[in-house]
């Protein structure tokens, strides 16, 4: 169990912000602060604060941004810091009354304040928050790291688990985004109730009303039988919505209206039904992009992503390699052959390489079929069966590593282009002639299925 005391300080005026930082000195290492609310609100959707200290003068109750950080800080103890010529006046009182756990008036003593902080660390410890497990199982997968980032997404898994805010999880495909899903709603107070998975992109169109919000029977003319749609089946539990880039935006107003009043109506009938249910939704795709081409709905973007989690590509958390790799080995010792003695230091090495496209699920599709295929009971850097690197050896001359680069860039151009000489060596920068070169020296074929089998 670590404590982790975050603090957070939004403060306009950088000579009062650098005086509080000055006064909460012994928190340097906790402490961040800024001097807008839209990197406030950037801040309060990825790092879990214990206390967030914040100009009031910024709090107004008619903007969104106030009300979007009010609901990414629900676990946080806030604190308002008010002018002097602030203290009488009748509206900000109330906003003090409604939002805010305490206030200090500046300018402000340095003991007052260490001991407003202090009284508050302690009262969380009390109630036993602040305190996270530095590892954590879901699903049998022992979530743990060296890597900084992933420690901190395992502290806000837990954190976040805590409230029941919406939550958007962003990472490549792969990289192990439903995990992180499971393990949100296997630590908050939903554990008991379902955790409902819908594949966003896997549902044909003209099944998509019926399947989130069910039929009565006889809505339309299959309808044989009532039926109970994902948003009332994850009733009491987690709807967790992957690929939610990937909803079609009829859809998208229909989601927009549930999470406004968590109610929904059966098809083919009137009655509204309210459902507790907590929306964690996935993403690989860049969703703000996906706002500015008109593809998503910046209202449910904002609604959905009150919380946003960062899953890292594995490429970036190579450290974790050894831990990624005994934890799938265990997950799947059913399939264990008798003779299975375990990993090579070369092969570990080379999976330490690799850049990984399909993440942590291309390192567990490899070594499963690898832990099976494996002639000698250790798993060898050819079982892995990796693109390119395989054919390398571990300690490669720059030579070596220009030649496969301009070799893979040459294919990949080769690709994208369709096979089209002209249209590849124009997007190389290079004339055709020294293209059907280049090919020759690499022994890359014009037939592109043909090489792809190689
Ligand atoms: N920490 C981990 N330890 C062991 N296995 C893991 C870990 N994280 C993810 N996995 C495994 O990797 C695979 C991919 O994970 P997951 O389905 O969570 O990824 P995803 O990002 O949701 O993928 P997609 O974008 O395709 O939906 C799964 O088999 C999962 O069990």
């Amino acid at each position: 169990m670590d404590v982790i005391p975050n603090l957070l300080l939004v403060y306009r005026s950088d000579s009062v912000r650098m005086e509080i930082s000055e006064n909460l000195s012994s928190y340097q290492k906790y402490l961040m602060t800024t001097d807008d609310m839209k990197s406030a609100l950037n801040l309060t959707q990825q790092h879990p604060f214990s206390i967030a200290l914040f100009e009031l003068k910024l709090f107004d109750n008619s903007n969104t941004i106030f009300h979007r950080i009010l609901e990414s800080l629900q676990d946080t103890h806030l604190v308002a810091i008010v002018d002097e010529k602030e203290n009488g006046d009748p509206i900000k009182k109330k906003l003090i009354h409604d939002h805010f756990f305490t206030f200090l008036s500046i300018p402000t003593s340095p003991r007052d304040l260490t001991s407003v902080i202090e009284t508050l660390l302690w009262m969380r410890r009390f109630n036993g928050k602040d305190h996270y497990d530095q590892s954590i199982i879901v699903n049998g997968r022992k979530l743990e790291s060296e890597n900084p980032r992933v420690n901190t997404l395992i502290i806000a898994i837990q954190k976040t688990a805590r409230v029941d805010a919406p939550v958007l999880i962003h990472g490549e495909t792969g990289a192990g985004k439903e995990l992180v899903a499971r393990a949100i709603h296997h630590y908050s107070r939903r554990s008991n109730g379902p955790f409902i998975t819908v594949n966003c992109g896997a549902i044909p169109r003209e099944l998509m009303q019926s399947a989130f919000f069910g039929y009565e029977r006889g809505a339309f003319t299959d309808a044989h039988q009532r039926h109970i749609g994902h948003i009332e089946s994850a009733s009491g539990g987690t709807l967790f919505l992957d690929e939610i880039g990937d909803l079609p935006f009829d859809m998208q107003v229909c989601l927009l209206r549930f999470l406004e009043n968590h109610r929904i109506q059966r098809l083919g009938s009137h009655e509204d039904i309210d459902v507790d249910v907590r929306i964690v939704s996935a993403t690989h795709v860049d969703m703000e992009e996906a706002i500015s081409n008109g593809e998503f709905r910046e209202d449910l973007y904002y609604r959905i992503n009150v919380l946003s989690l960062c899953v890292p590509p594995l490429r970036d958390r190579l450290e974790d390699i050894e831990n990624l790799v005994d934890s799938i080995l265990m997950a799947h010792s059913d399939d264990r052959p008798v003779n299975f003695q375990g990993v090579s230091e070369a092969a570990m090495n080379l999976m330490k390489q690799y850049h990984w496209p399909g993440n942590i699920r291309e390192l567990s599709n490899r070594l499963r079929r690898a832990m099976i295929m494996c002639r000698t009971g250790w798993i060898e850097p050819d079982d892995l069966a990796l693109p390119l690197l395989s054919e390398a050896p571990l300690t490669i001359h720059i030579d070596k590593v220009r030649e496969q680069a301009e070799k893979r860039t040459i294919r990949s151009a080769l690709v994208r282009c369709n096979n089209n000489i002209s249209s590849a060596a124009k997007e190389l920068g290079v004339s055709r002639v020294t293209l059907y070169r280049l090919m020759e020296k690499h022994g890359i074929d014009r037939d592109i299925s043909h090489w792809h089998r190689r």
